[in-house]
């Protein structure tokens, strides 16, 4: 009997896009690290939970760590951690297909004992598909990829590869791990991971914009004055200080992240919902943003907290006294085009500040002057994270006798919207999507270049200019004291709306005010 993967062939059908349901070994590479245990992991075991696994799937550990196959598994039970109790019997089913193999990154003969172990875990498969998830530190990608594909490369079946961030670090390095992968791993077996793309208000962005005329109506320089696009984290860089120190805030989360969100947000309507089709409107609209500005652009570094209980940035023993690292970054991107020409996308990013929020804020332009005194501008907001939500803040006519205006808001807040809800991780997502050969989630190689072309230029210009020193901010605040002027200067109006709350708000309380 001819293997499945001959007749897919046969039939024409293309082998990226086949969903591998059976015969298939996942091998997560870097097993011991940080990554696998945070999220490759549990999102592997959420997935076995909710039956999207591959039947009779075998997941491989590799790493450098000595550890025999108890101490593995231990291992990875305590990865996985969920409020109920009622998982051990999944989790003992799941350990029972888990092994390990201890090896290098950097030479044959671990990679040679690897394939050993898979091929034994293949034992009497016509067809062997094997995923290698590079849960590993940008330094080894390029060695364990040749490695994988001279040692480990199927025969009889599909490969795919899953390489985690960050892709270089400007557009010259980044291109040089390009060439590096390109001879062994064709653009189809290659998943590139930005987790963003998995998240689930990421992912509803192209049906809020297309699958609602009145927003797709709107979505033009002719409606929106500004949007921002922010990401806030409560806490600083404890414990990954070596690593960010080399990376900072830009690199680590706003070329890759923030500029995927933006360019949902901004691409045009694709053909269909294939991955090539969204990822060519991805790459035309990155075409047309030049790259940022350094005069449109702050950054700043976390201080010490206002009540000293929170150590400043440079207080990390693993980040250098002198370092000019950002910790926080705001800038400004255009776009040149018919729809966006004038509009500015103002990115936000920072770690150690007042909340932890990711969310997108597209404020329209001022109603008609007139017949209102004042009255504050619409705004959509994607709220990505936490307490999903999209709400629209509008003005309304305050109940009573009077014409006095309120703001209030549409309001869809996901876990008040919908009963039993589970939003599913972001890896758990992308890694279902990289099984069901679905790309549209990862980044392309052509979208990697040219999201680089657009901040490779500021990179260099604040690596190269030793006398730009972070504006300081205390832990725990907003960011650098200049930053509302900062939006305030690309016409962003805050408003506070005269005593907002949100959710329900008394009437007479407002008709005091
Ligand atoms: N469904 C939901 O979950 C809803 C929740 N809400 C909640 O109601 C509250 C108010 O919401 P909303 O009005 O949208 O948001 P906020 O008033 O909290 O913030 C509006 C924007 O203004 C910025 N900002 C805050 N202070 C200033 C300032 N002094 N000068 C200039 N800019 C400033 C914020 O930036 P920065 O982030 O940098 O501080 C943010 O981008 C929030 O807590 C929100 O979460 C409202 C509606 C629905
Ligand atoms: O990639 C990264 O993302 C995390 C934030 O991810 P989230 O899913 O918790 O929003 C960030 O903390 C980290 O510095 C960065 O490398």
């Amino acid at each position: 009997m001819p293997s499945t993967i001959i007749r897919r062939e046969e039939e024409g059908e293309s082998l990226a896009t086949v969903e591998l349901k059976n015969n298939t070994v996942i091998v997560v590479l870097g097993a011991s690290g940080d990554l696998a245990k945070k999220k490759t992991f549990p999102a592997l075991f959420g997935l076995y939970r909710n039956n999207f696994l591959p039947n009779n799937v075998k997941i491989v550990g590799y790493a450098r760590t000595n550890m025999d196959h108890q101490e593995y598994l231990k291992r990875v039970r305590s990865y996985i951690k969920t409020p109920t109790q009622d998982i051990e019997k999944q989790l003992d089913e799941f350990c029972g297909f888990c092994s390990y193999v201890s090896g290098q990154y950097d030479q044959d003969e671990s990679f040679i004992n690897l394939r050993k172990h898979v091929e034994e875990l293949e034992a009497g498969r016509e067809e062997t598909n094997r995923v290698f998830y590079m849960a590993l530190p940008p330094s080894v990608f390029i060695t364990v990829s040749q490695h994988l594909k001279r040692n480990c490369y199927p025969e009889k079946g599909i490969a795919r590869i899953i390489v985690e961030k960050p892709f270089g670090k400007d557009l010259p390095s980044s291109r040089q791990l390009q060439r590096a992968l390109a001879p062994d791993w064709n653009e189809d077996e290659i998943y590139r991971i930005d987790h963003y793309l998995g998240k689930e208000m990421v992912k509803n962005i192209l049906i809020l914009r297309f699958g609602n005329e009145m927003i797709g109506a709107t979505w033009n320089k002719n409606h929106i004055d500004n949007v921002q696009i922010s990401f806030k984290e409560p806490f600083g860089t404890e414990g990954r200080g070596g690593y960010f120190d080399e990376f900072g805030i830009i690199r680590d989360v706003m070329q890759n992240h923030l500029l995927q969100v933006l360019t949902l947000l901004t691409m045009e309507r694709p053909i269909s919902f294939s991955a090539e089709d969204i990822r060519d409107e991805k790459v035309r609209v990155l075409r047309a943003m030049p790259a940022i500005e350094p005069r449109n652009v702050i950054i700043g570094q976390y201080g010490k907290s206002l009540d000293g209980t929170k150590p400043g940035y440079k207080e990390d023993d693993t980040v250098p006294k002198d370092s000019r690292c950002p910790t926080f970054a705001s800038m400004v991107a255009y776009i040149r085009n018919e729809r966006w020409e004038g509009v500015p996308f103002i990115l936000k990013a920072g770690k150690a500040l007042n909340e932890q929020k990711t969310e997108i804020r597209i404020q329209y332009k001022d109603v008609t002057s007139g017949i209102f005194k004042e009255i504050p501008r619409n705004e959509l907001v994607i709220r990505v994270q936490p307490n999903e939500s999209v709400y629209l803040k509008m003005n309304s006519k305050l109940p009573g006798l009077s014409m006095q205006t309120v703001v209030t808001e549409l309001d869809l807040t996901y876990r008040r919207r919908f009963s039993d809800l589970k939003i599913p991780e972001a890896y758990e997502s992308l890694i279902l999507d990289a099984l069901k050969g679905d790309h549209s989630n990862f980044v392309r190689d052509d979208e990697l270049d040219a999201s680089w072309r657009i901040f490779t230029p500021l990179l260099h210009y604040l690596d190269d200019n030793k006398e730009i020193i972070p504006m300081e901010y205390p832990y725990g605040s907003r960011g650098p004291a200049i930053l509302d002027d900062f939006t305030a200067s690309f016409g962003y109006k805050f408003s506070d709306a005269s005593g907002y709350q949100w959710p329900v708000q008394s009437v007479e309380a407002l008709q005091k005010l």
